[in-house]
């Protein structure tokens, strides 16, 4: 087991007072998860200063503290003081999980729609050729065949250290994870060395938190950089990225490892072709070094095609062969909450779909709109203490798309949820057209039962925004909610 004078051997710039040679047996940032022997480290958060639970932290069995404010401590508490707390936990918990971001095939997924999709597809081709694959992401942990929730869609350093170690333990030999942009802005990664970094796309999202859009690309290049800096432990390193979305030449000059390009457009590595989407399937040819293969997928729409080719991409570079990626992509099905069909034998389509930014609204309508034979009645919000400004977009891109548009909560968080929808109407009422009609409806229950009450044969109806979420997080609680228990009520109901 490590000490407090192990542990600082890594952390630049410590100082410590109090007993060095103490066990530490676990590390929390949290008071409420500390046990006998943890280190707990102090952060200061957007809410919460973590240097006041302290005294929290050492009555639950707390050894020792990592802060950056003066603290006072009981006699034989370690106090490791350093300038950032943050940049230690970055230096020290890594090392004390032993890099496990080291010992498995790390490959990670940046980009703001398609992560998650992307990874879970990697997973199921990697699981076919024999491997034991661990997936960390907005939806769950994933190690081997058993799932844990998950906070975050990249949990921050301590959390995730822990899920890789625990992944090393459990045999795991390839880890797929989405990287947020916020991970990377907040160096979530770090102690991570990434084998494949995979670039699905960028459009506007998260500018609450990196404020420019100039921003938010540099977080996501981050991880190209990553990829491509010389390291002491790992070689074959790769890039995948999308040469069709408009900054995927940014990101390749960020990149220095062995690259896949891929797309539709006729200038990829990897180029999809030849395109077939109903509304369960999609069938393409991939074209590769000179030659085409057929691809028929059993999950719909053209950015799903673009999701098998990210996939694709980084399992040539793990050495699969073509034809064991075409194999196991026949049998794909979704991922949860990607537009899922909810069917209760109706005469229309119902699809609980997770798009909650307007390029991944605009997608899903598009595909909506390939696949309708009558009406397509959209039913979504945007959440709370969240990007504002992209609130009057997804408004007026529902209303370009949609014939009837149920505007509604998604997670009002601590937000008026009746001021959000105001904000999601402006831009409904500017894109609507003649013979389309829309209602505000806040309560998301009865907005998903009015949409279903009134469609009709051939319609299709989207209830966009919180795809596998149980949850909706409202001021002062969260409540169980899922779009497709919901959906399956109202048309039981109908
Ligand atoms: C803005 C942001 O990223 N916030 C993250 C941050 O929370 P915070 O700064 O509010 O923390 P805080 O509540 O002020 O607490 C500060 C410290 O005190 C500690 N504390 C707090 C209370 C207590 O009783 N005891 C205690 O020790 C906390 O554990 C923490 O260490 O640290 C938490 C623990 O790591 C994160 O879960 C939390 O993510 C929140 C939930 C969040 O919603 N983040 C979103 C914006 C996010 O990160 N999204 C990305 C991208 C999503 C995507 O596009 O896919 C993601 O990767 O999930
Ligand atoms: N490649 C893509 N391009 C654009 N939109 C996509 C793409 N893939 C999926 N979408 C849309 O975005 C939604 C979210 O997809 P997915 O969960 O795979 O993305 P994500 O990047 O993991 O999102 P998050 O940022 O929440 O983690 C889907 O339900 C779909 O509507
Ligand atoms: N990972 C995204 C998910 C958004 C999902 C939507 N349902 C919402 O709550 O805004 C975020 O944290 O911005
Ligand atoms: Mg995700």
């Amino acid at each position: 087991m490590k000490t407090v004078q192990d542990i600082i051997q890594v952390i630049k710039g410590v100082t410590v007072t109090g007993p060095a040679d103490v066990a530490v047996s676990h590390i929390t940032a949290d008071s409420r998860e500390v046990k006998a022997g943890s280190l707990f480290i102090c952060l200061t958060g957007a809410h919460v200063n973590g240097h006041d639970y302290i005294e929290k932290a050492i009555a639950g069995g707390a050894v020792a503290v990592l802060v950056s404010q003066p603290v006072t401590v009981p006699a034989g508490i370690a106090v490791l003081t350093v300038a950032d707390t943050r940049v230690a936990m970055q230096q020290c918990v890594p090392f004390f999980y032993d890099y496990p971001g080291c010992k498995m095939r790390m490959i990670g997924v940046t980009g703001t729609n398609g992560k998650t999709t992307t990874t879970h597809i990697i997973g199921h081709i990697l699981r076919a050729q024999g491997h034991k694959v661990g997936i960390i992401g907005t939806v769950h942990v994933m190690i081997g065949d058993k799932t844990y929730p998950i906070h975050n869609t990249t949990p921050d350093v301590v959390d995730l250290q822990h899920i890789l170690a625990n992944m090393v333990a459990e045999g795991v030999t390839h880890c797929i994870m989405e990287v947020s942009s916020h991970a990377l802005a907040l160096g979530r990664v770090a102690g991570v060395e990434y084998d494949t970094a995979v670039f699905t796309n960028l459009t506007q999202d998260h500018l609450d938190f990196h404020k420019t859009f100039e921003n938010y690309l540099a977080a996501k290049c981050k991880l190209f950089e990553q990829v491509s800096a010389p390291n002491q432990h790992k070689s074959n390193k790769g890039a995948v990225i999308n040469i069709d979305d408009p900054y995927g030449h940014r990101v390749e000059a960020n990149n220095s490892a062995p690259l896949i390009t891929y797309g539709t457009k006729g200038v990829g590595t990897l180029e999809g072709e030849n395109l077939t989407i109903t509304s369960k399937t999609s069938a393409y040819d991939v074209v590769y070094k000179g030659n085409t293969y057929p691809i028929h997928m059993r999950i719909t729409g053209l950015f799903n095609v673009y999701n098998t080719l990210a996939a694709i991409g980084a399992c040539l570079f793990e050495g699969v062969s073509m034809e064991a990626i075409i194999k196991a992509l026949s049998d794909f099905t979704a991922v949860p909450g990607r537009f899922e069909l909810i069917e209760e034998g109706q005469p229309f389509a119902v699809v609980v779909d997770y798009a909650h930014t307007p390029d991944g609204l605009e997608n899903i309508l598009e595909t909506a709109q390939k696949i309708v034979e009558n009406k397509i009645l959209v039913v979504f919000g945007c959440g709370g203490d969240r990007d504002a400004t992209k609130r009057p977009i997804m408004g007026r891109i529902a209303a370009q798309y949609g014939d009837k548009i149920f505007v509604t909560s998604d997670n009002p968080r601590t937000e008026d949820p009746n001021q959000i929808v105001a904000q999601v109407a402006e831009g409904v009422k500017e894109g609507l057209r003649t013979n389309s009609s829309y209602e505000v409806i806040v309560d998301r229950r009865t907005a998903i039962h009015a949409a279903i009450q009134q469609a009709a044969p051939g319609d299709v109806v989207i209830i966009a925004g919180k795809g596998h979420e149980d949850y909706q997080i409202l001021k002062d609680k969260t409540i169980h909610f899922d779009d497709r228990e919901v959906a399956r009520e109202a048309l039981k109901e109908r």
